[in-house]
């Protein structure tokens, strides 16, 4: 079932109008938030938009603004502030609530980017109900990436994502290009049965659409012929150390393999091959920037998800100082520093020219 919002920004007396409204935008691992967000920040007239992306757990995923620490607020070149919160989220909108752009007025809205792993829902009644916010903020919907091309599967398998599409206003299609429409239609019929009430899009254009239209900005955007994508704000990734695991549950857990020296791109492309090929069901997101021999002053940045790898991107520079190799593994029934382990065993007998290892 849908959750019903109040209708805070009309019937409420104490001023609703004058609440910065909080958009909650919600989706599996890998389901394109990050890339949607990026697109919603070029566009024109964001400023005064806040960014705030919830990093519950060891591992950060979704920011390199910036030198890393738990917390932080950035105020990005086009007026927008981006900020990370791994701790209570209270709390941060507590200290965005006393930000010059908030104490001036000049913040319009709040994007909050949950983690995919998330349950929404305590997520949403903390925003909806929590005394302290409700002086600042009121929420103003929730929108739900969906990954075309692996949704039917993450579905069977992950509560989490049947509740995130469950308590979405808006449910929005992506990576639509990789999966004809006639294909999508048991896809679409499971997300109606979820969630009948929800508005839905297909493509990433009818998204940014829907997303901008809970912002309250479509009056004043058009839309951009469409676009490479520039990979430049929320970046991989926030490595703490290698080795370091957090579990989410008793079978999901998150890994960041680091590598100081930099590695083959064959040794890397063929030990990604040969992981998602094997273990592919239960590799739920592979992210991460990697130094490459061949070319230093360009990282390439690696997407997986399940069996799915993106076309891997070259960035025009490196986007801070750390230029180490880190790769974040978040996985279900495979023993993280196994997948560590294969990589070493793969570059080493990569370098003496034999054979490739067997499977993790
Ligand atoms: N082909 C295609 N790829 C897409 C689309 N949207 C996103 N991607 C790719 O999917 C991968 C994951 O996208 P992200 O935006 O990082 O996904 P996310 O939901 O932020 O991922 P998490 O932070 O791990 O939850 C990246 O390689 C994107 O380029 C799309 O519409 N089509």
């Amino acid at each position: 079932m849908p959750f019903i919002f109040p209708a805070l920004d009309k019937t409420d007396a104490i001023g609703a109008s004058q609440r910065v409204p909080i958009t909650v935008l919600t989706g599996f691992l890998g389901s394109g938030k990050t890339t949607l967000l990026n697109r919603l920040l070029r566009q024109p007239d964001m400023h005064g938009t806040a960014v705030v992306i919830n990093e519950f757990g060891a591992v950060g995923l979704d920011h390199d603004l910036v030198d890393h620490t738990n917390e932080q607020m950035v105020l990005l070149a086009n007026g927008c502030i981006c900020c990370t919160v791994r701790g209570d989220l209270v709390e941060a909108f507590e200290r965005l609530a006393h930000s010059p752009q908030a104490q001036s007025r000049e913040l319009r809205h709040v994007v909050v980017e949950t983690t995919g792993l998330a349950d929404p829902a305590p997520i949403l009644h903390t925003l909806m109900g929590d005394p302290r916010l409700a002086h600042h903020w009121r929420l103003a919907g929730v929108a739900c990436t969906i990954d075309a091309f692996n949704a039917m599967a993450t579905l069977d398998q992950h509560r989490e994502a049947v509740k995130q599409a469950a308590v979405a206003d808006r449910l929005l299609l992506t990576k639509t290009d990789l999966v004809p429409a006639e294909a999508r239609a048991p896809l679409l019929a499971r997300l109606r049965a979820i969630n009948p009430l929800a508005d839905l899009t297909e493509g990433p254009d009818a998204a940014l659409h829907s997303l901008l239209a809970l912002l309250d900005h479509t009056s004043t955007t058009r839309l951009p012929a469409t676009r490479t994508e520039e990979r430049s704000f929320f970046f991989p990734v926030s490595a703490p150390a290698s080795g370091d695991v957090s579990r989410h549950d008793d079978q999901i857990r998150s890994h960041v393999i680091v590598r100081e020296t930099p590695l083959s791109r064959e040794g890397v492309m063929a030990w990604l091959d040969m992981v998602s090929a094997m273990r592919g069901d239960d590799l739920l997101r592979v992210k991460g920037i990697v130094h490459l021999a061949d070319d230093p002053d360009h990282p390439m940045v690696i997407h997986g998800v399940q069996h799915l790898f993106h076309p891997p991107e070259t960035l025009a520079r490196w986007p801070s100082e750390d230029r180490r190799t880190r790769i974040v593994f978040i996985t279900r029934n495979i023993e993280a520093e196994d997948i560590e382990a294969t990589l070493s065993v793969f570059e080493r007998r990569r370098n003496r020219g034999s054979r490739p290892p067997s499977p993790v």
